[in-house]
């Protein structure tokens, strides 16, 4: 009888990729899901506000009907729910590491930073929708408000969240640098306001320095 081959996947991982619109995150996840197939995961990606038939429902009314911060907040925090309990938390499950376009940091960015929404209320909230899932690693993709209205400009018509101002977008950014600085080994800042080929090298050199470190480890 042949062997059973022992093949050894590697353990699976909770990636996101985080930034304020237009940082270009979008443009390098297929190049992050290569690198991590590359590695012998197998990818399950997705984002958020979305991921399930439900989230996709909230997030058209989420990115288009006019609504207050409390209002956001816990539209984003139903769709967490739902996308947790039916695509992450089983992918992860069977063993499968998930991409994720977005996720908590981006309400603590957005509503918390750019609405100014209590983050006391966000915590609460996290607690109980996520049972303490946190991702393993987050690439914080950093650009210029400035710079990254002009790429949005120049690829697309603005949705209700695209269309503030550049004030609320530096409060946005700055949400991003309170959660950097406050989780280091978990949130690496990628220089967006490069070509897209320097920012695809940077991206996959934090990855695949998690990665190794995580190898290291196992
Ligand atoms: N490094 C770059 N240099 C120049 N243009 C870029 C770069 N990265 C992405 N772009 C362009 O900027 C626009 C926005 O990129 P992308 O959709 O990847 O951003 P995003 O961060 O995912 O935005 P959102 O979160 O709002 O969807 C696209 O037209 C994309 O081609
Ligand atoms: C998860 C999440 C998202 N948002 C905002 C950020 C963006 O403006 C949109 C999502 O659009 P994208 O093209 O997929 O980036 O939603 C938010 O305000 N709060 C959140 O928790």
């Amino acid at each position: 009888m042949d062997p059973i081959p022992n093949i050894r996947r590697p353990r699976p991982l909770f990636i996101t990729v985080e930034g304020i619109d237009g940082a270009g995150k979008s443009s390098q996840l297929a190049a992050l899901r290569q690198a991590l197939e590359a590695a012998g995961h197998t990818v399950v990606a997705t984002r958020e506000p979305g991921g399930t038939p439900l989230a996709e429902s909230l997030r058209a009314l989420f990115l288009h009907q006019p609504m207050d911060a409390l209002t956001e907040a816990l539209l984003v925090f139903a769709a967490r729910r739902d996308h947790l309990a039916t695509v992450i938390e089983p992918a992860l499950a069977q063993g499968h590491t998930v991409l994720c376009d977005r996720f908590t940091d981006a309400t603590f960015a957005y509503q918390g930073g750019g609405r100014r929404f209590d983050l006391a209320v966000l915590q609460t909230l996290e607690a109980w929708v996520q049972n303490g899932r946190q991702p393993d690693l987050t690439l914080w993709f950093d650009l210029d408000p400035a710079l990254a209205a002009r790429r949005r400009q120049a690829a697309r018509e603005a949705d209700r969240l695209e269309q503030e101002t550049l004030d609320f977008f530096d409060r946005v950014r700055a949400g991003y640098l309170a959660r950097a600085q406050a989780a280091p080994g978990r949130i690496v800042r990628v220089e967006a306001g490069q070509a897209l080929a320097d920012v695809q090298r940077d991206a996959l050199a934090a990855l695949q320095h998690y990665l190794q470190a995580r190898g290291a480890l196992a």
